[in-house]
């Protein structure tokens, strides 16, 4: 296979990926797969997945052993109003949709396996790297379409630490970045951060949950602005805040390397 014949299979896989995660909340239902004991939402349905993924990878926004009560509390505060299947496939009530996350993009993409091998096989998304559940980065996406926003309950583990006892503000802009960019990707397609904007207020404590929440600004041709915030679960504190412009991109811009 020639260098031209790869670029050309891998911007063809990465477009399907995009296409495939855009769709994603346009899915019947964003079903909830719930595996932890204490949550107790009336949906218990599993997960849709794209038709892209060849089998069942690892969804990281799935609860597990390390989410905090009021990680969980949060979890099935968005999850109880997310879209449910009806019968006959329609779909009932809830404003919102869960993400599902996974660690490695190619290797679940169609003909992602081959180019994994040779290009990606040690890739993984910076965010979903550490197995240790709870060690650095627990979170779960939440998008409202209607009012084009989304919201990420965030839990900092120990690994994040920057000033003592405090997460570092490079894993606060990390995070910042990462619901932003994918809220971009949701309203805009494939996009990449132009400009990322960030005032530090008040230093998050290392191990507990916040709230991240974006919103779209506006949309101008290629341009997606979006503002966010991070909160105190219950509002009172500001923690951080943010602007971010994204730029569609075609996928051969990630090929040509920038
Ligand atoms: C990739 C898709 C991923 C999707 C994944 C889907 C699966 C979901 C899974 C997991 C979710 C995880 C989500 C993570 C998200 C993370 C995102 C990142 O961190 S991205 C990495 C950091 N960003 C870069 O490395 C960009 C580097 N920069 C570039 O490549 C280029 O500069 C680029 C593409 C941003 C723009 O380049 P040009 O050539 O396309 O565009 P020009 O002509 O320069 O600008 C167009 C317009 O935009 C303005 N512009 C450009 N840069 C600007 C800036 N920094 N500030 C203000 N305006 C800017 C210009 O002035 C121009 O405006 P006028 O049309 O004249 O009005």
């Amino acid at each position: 296979m020639t260098h031209e014949s790869h670029r050309v299979q891998m911007a063809r896989s990465l477009g399907r990926l995009l296409k495939g995660f855009q769709s994603l909340t346009s899915l019947p239902a964003m079903r909830a797969q719930r595996s932890h004991p204490s949550a107790c939402v009336p949906c218990r349905t599993t997960v849709a997945l794209p038709s892209l993924f060849s089998f069942k990878p690892r969804d990281f926004s799935l609860p597990n052993s390390s989410w905090s009560s009021e990680m969980m509390r949060l979890y099935d505060h968005y999850n109880s109003q997310c879209e449910v299947e009806a019968e006959r496939g329609e779909t009932r009530g809830g404003p919102w949709q869960r993400l599902p996350s996974y660690n490695r993009s190619l290797k679940y993409a169609t003909g992602g396996v081959y180019l994994s091998k040779i290009i990606q096989s040690r890739a993984r998304l910076f965010t979903r790297n550490i197995r240790e559940p709870g060690a650095a980065f627990e979170y779960v996406l939440f998008v409202n379409k209607e009012e084009q926003r989304c919201v990420c309950i965030f839990q900092a583990g120990h690994l994040l630490e920057g000033p003592p006892g405090h997460v570092h503000g490079g894993a606060i802009a990390t995070m910042i970045d990462n619901v932003t960019g994918t809220h971009a990707t949701v309203l805009s397609g494939p996009v990449m951060t132009a400009n990322l904007n960030i005032n530090y207020r008040s230093p998050v404590p290392l191990g507990s949950t916040v709230l991240i929440e974006s919103s779209l600004d506006t949309k101008e041709g290629r341009k997606t602005f979006i503002s966010c915030k991070v909160t105190s679960t219950d509002g009172s504190k500001l923690h951080t805040e943010a602007t971010a412009l994204f730029l569609s991109i075609n996928v051969s811009h990630l090929l040509r390397g920038g």
